[in-house]
């Protein structure tokens, strides 16, 4: 139900929304390729983005600028038809209007034919009418594209420009969405705080928060969504009275078999600012890990020293459990740091021990699947199609089946806790796509958690700055860096996120 303050606003908004958007394309029309006098055609809906549409079309006019609307149906809503009557200019149905090939290479048109109101399918007439054109501006999404998830129905015409309105929607953000909206340009809107959450109830698709804006006590528990960024989280700062326990202890089970995923966890927890790490590992094997990291500490397991020994050290009580392990090493050690309550970031060789069995992972702080191993745990069809289409509301199902706050790991991870705080994480780099790199998040969540941080904002400070670090490695490294190499950015990264702490 809308709010009574949200629909007062309406009539507002959309003047603003179709204001801002004429001047976003006047602006940017020559980054397009546009010429001073480009013809624009606005294909209008028969829902509100049409009155958008309409508005936009209004001050293309008022800007002298040669502005045709086309019309895919009969405006329906109260306020598309007000806007509607206020174009003085006409209105031509789509199935009249003959674009010849010159406006087609040199106009643009404006994609006001659904927005956050579209379900189903595209219908194919002017699905194909957006498609003959060269240059194509969406206002709020391009039509086909869920405001949600960002999932595309067939059909779907690429914009090269987007105008978002006020906020961003997850959907601009999320692939494939992401890929078909251009540059994404958001266009300011002014409404007073205490009509946000109203706005929200009103629309159909979430809105993207920022990170310093509080969420009001009512929206408690209710899917929500940021954008990951510094200000989201809090790093704690470094202080003269630091010691290696107050900068955090995090202890890595360490694979016989496997070493190299472990000891890139290590790597990822140690550069990312822990105080102190261990790995624990069986004692033929500690070997390797001995020789591989100086600075850490590694516990031999021997039939007198088992984990539980261990775990009489209260100190340690961030674990990550699952690079590198093999199935018996994963029953062997992640039930026990379960049982006797440490804070567990489970991943990897945890995350296929528990395939199929989501409950298995129930007492972890935090999951982080890449999809193959979203898919082997959550192997439902509902969760396996919401994997393909809804990353956002797959993520928050596990968590909410887990109790542990999940990162769904891919170039838009998303962070999902299981009261209802969606993040998205646009800072990744195409870099991070190498053997490994999970491995090293793991041990930056690993951090972020043994320093006090809570589980789901310790998840969006490792996965910003392991974006970070990736974008800084595959700079330094032309574009192909090693895991190892993102590892090496990560102190400089979690400097980073101090200074843009610091200054928001
Ligand atoms: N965020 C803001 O502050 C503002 C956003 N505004 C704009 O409003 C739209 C959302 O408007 P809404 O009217 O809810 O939805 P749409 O315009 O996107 O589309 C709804 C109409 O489209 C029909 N529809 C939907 N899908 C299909 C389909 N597959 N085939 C045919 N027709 C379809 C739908 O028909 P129904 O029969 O299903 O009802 C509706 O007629 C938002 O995107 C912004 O652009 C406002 O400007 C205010 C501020
Ligand atoms: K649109």
């Amino acid at each position: 139900m809308m709010d009574k303050a949200a629909g007062a606003l309406l009539p507002a908004l959309m003047e603003q929304a179709g204001a801002g958007a004429a001047r976003l394309l006047l602006e940017r029309g020559p980054e397009l390729g546009l010429g001073e006098q480009a013809r624009v055609v606005v294909l209008a809906g028969p829902g509100n983005n049409g009155g958008d549409g309409y508005v936009m079309a209004r001050h293309l006019a008022t800007a002298r600028r040669d502005v045709t609307v086309v019309s895919a149906g009969e405006p329906r809503t109260e306020l598309a038809k007000a806007a509607r009557q206020a174009w003085s200019g006409a209105v031509i149905p789509l199935a009249s209007f003959q674009p010849d090939s010159l406006l087609h290479a040199e106009g643009i048109v404006v994609d006001a034919l659904f927005g956050a109101g579209f379900k189903g399918d595209l219908p194919s007439a002017p699905a194909a009418f957006l498609q003959g054109f060269k240059h194509r501006m969406a206002l709020d999404m391009p039509s086909g594209v869920d405001g949600l998830s960002g999932d595309c129905a067939p059909g779907v015409a690429p914009c090269q420009l987007t105008a978002a309105f006020g906020r961003l929607r997850p959907g601009q953000l999320l692939l494939p969405g992401k890929a078909v909206c251009g540059v994404v340009k958001a266009v300011p809107m002014t409404m007073p705080p205490e009509s946000i959450q109203a706005m929200e109830d009103a629309f159909p698709a979430a809105i993207l928060r920022t990170p310093t804006e509080p969420v009001p006590a009512e929206a408690e528990g209710l899917l929500r969504f940021f954008h990951n960024a510094p200000g989201l989280w809090r790093l704690p700062l470094q202080t003269p009275l630091d010691n290696k326990y107050t900068r955090g202890v995090v202890s890595v089970i360490g694979g016989g078999v496997m070493s190299g995923a472990g000891r890139l966890s290590l790597m990822g927890a140690r550069r990312s600012g822990c105080g102190l790490a261990r790995v624990a590992v069986q004692a033929q094997s500690a070997m390797i890990y001995i020789l591989g990291a100086a600075g850490a500490i590694i516990d031999e397991l021997t039939p007198s020293v088992t984990l539980q020994t261990l775990l009489e050290d209260k100190r340690r009580h961030t674990w990550v459990c699952g690079p590198g392990l093999t199935s018996s090493e994963v029953m062997a050690s992640f039930p026990v740091l379960l049982a006797a309550k440490r804070q567990v970031v489970a991943d990897a060789g945890t995350l296929d021990w528990a395939a199929g069995a989501p409950e298995k992972l129930r007492g972890a702080a935090v999951i982080t699947p890449h999809a193959g191993e979203f898919a082997r745990v959550f192997n439902t069809p509902r969760m396996l199609g919401l994997l393909k289409r809804n990353r956002p509301l797959a993520a928050l199902e596990a968590a909410r089946l887990t109790g542990a706050v999940c990162v769904l790991k891919g170039s838009d991870s998303v962070v999902a806790a299981p009261d209802g705080r969606v993040a998205i994480n646009t800072h990744a780099s195409d870099g991070l796509a190498t053997a490994g790199s999970g491995d090293v998040l793991s041990g930056v969540v690993g951090t972020c958690l043994a320093v006090g941080m809570a589980p789901w904002e310790a998840a969006c400070a490792a996965v910003w700055l392991h974006g970070q670090a990736g974008q800084a490695a595959s700079a330094r490294e032309g574009g192909w860096p090693l895991a190892e190499d993102v590892a090496a950015e990560l102190g400089r990264a979690r400097g980073l996120a101090t200074t843009l702490q610091q200054a928001g």
